[in-house]
């Protein structure tokens, strides 16, 4: 199976309102309400790509129940750690022109002791994985080289390491020689010295230890740094709709490629398509089947 690691788990919230005014009284058009964080929505498009998959992070309180409850009547298998205090909500606010506000909490307090289970629970778990995927932002009080730690953790007992992450947990992440980083073009920018190029950037982060860097750039595509050379992946048109999951659905197709040993080109392709097929649909975790279909055959590949 494929693991995903999702430590500050979240109960998504998406509001779709039809047009947002930051002064005044919104009526909102639908709610949604689904387990989150990044590791959660990963795991979704991969079960949706029809691959085995398990999620494990943290979760607490009676919001960590909502979680679990949500895993559960979606049939997705989880492991989370349980922890003392009580798990975040997110807010997407999405308008009808497009694009969406995020809310993001800063996530649980979590203690040391409960930290170190989530060690050996993760431990445990890698005897079964083929890739770990480990995402999003870290809960407080977990210190920000633990991504990096997680990932040479797992290239300890033989399995490819994705990490998706921001700041300082980017930063650290290469340490850990992940098989593939993936941070956005604002977050790259964020995490390594100033570059003229996201190439670059992608090249300092492989200088610290990632064996491979794919930077998206969100409608523009993506760039790949990777030992069988420098990709680029250009979209053939824009796709209208809820960006937010778009990264997680690109992180997905980079997990299937990996399993699969797919060359770069195809990974590059699949995960591309992927993303632009999440901002098709409307709520994190999901993706448009036809959009997929349509828009994977058109992305080049340079
Ligand atoms: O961990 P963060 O970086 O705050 O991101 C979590 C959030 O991002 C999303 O995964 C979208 O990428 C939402 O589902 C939401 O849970």
């Amino acid at each position: 199976m494929i693991l995903t690691v999702t430590l500050n788990a979240a109960l998504d919230v998406t509001y779709q309102v039809p047009e947002i005014d930051w002064a005044g009284v919104n009526r909102v058009k639908a709610v949604h309400r689904r387990a989150g964080g990044k590791g959660v929505n990963v795991a979704r498009v991969l079960r949706g790509l029809g691959r085995e998959v398990l999620v494990t992070g943290l979760a607490g309180g009676p919001v960590g129940q909502a979680i679990e409850a949500d895993l559960e009547a979606a049939g997705l298998p989880r492991a989370l750690v349980p922890i003392a205090a009580e798990s975040r909500t997110t807010l997407a606010v999405a308008g009808g022109g497009g694009g969406a506000a995020l809310f993001n909490e800063p996530g649980p307090e979590v203690s040391e002791a409960e930290l170190r289970e989530f060690g050996r629970v993760y431990a445990s778990l890698l005897e079964r994985a083929e890739a770990v995927v480990i995402s999003g932002s870290l809960p407080r009080g977990v210190p920000a080289g633990t991504y990096a730690e997680l990932a040479a953790l797992a290239a300890e007992h033989g399995v490819p390491a994705i990490v998706d992450a921001d700041g300082p947990a980017l930063r650290h992440a290469p340490v850990g020689r992940p098989a593939i980083v993936k941070p956005n073009a604002e977050e790259l920018a964020r995490a390594v010295p100033p570059h003229g190029h996201p190439v670059e950037g992608a090249e300092h982060l492989r200088a610290l230890g990632a064996e491979s860097v794919v930077v998206s750039l969100g409608e523009e595509g993506l760039y790949a740094v990777t030992p069988e050379g420098t990709f680029r992946a250009r979209m053939p048109y824009r796709v209208e709709g809820n960006p937010t999951g778009a990264g997680d659905s690109l992180v997905a197709g980079l997990a299937l490629g990996l399993v699969e040993g797919a060359p770069w080109p195809e990974r590059l392709r699949t995960a591309a398509a992927l993303g632009a097929a999440a901002v098709a649909a409307p709520v994190a975790g999901d993706f448009d089947r036809d959009v997929y279909a349509r828009t994977h055959p058109l992305i080049e590949i340079t």
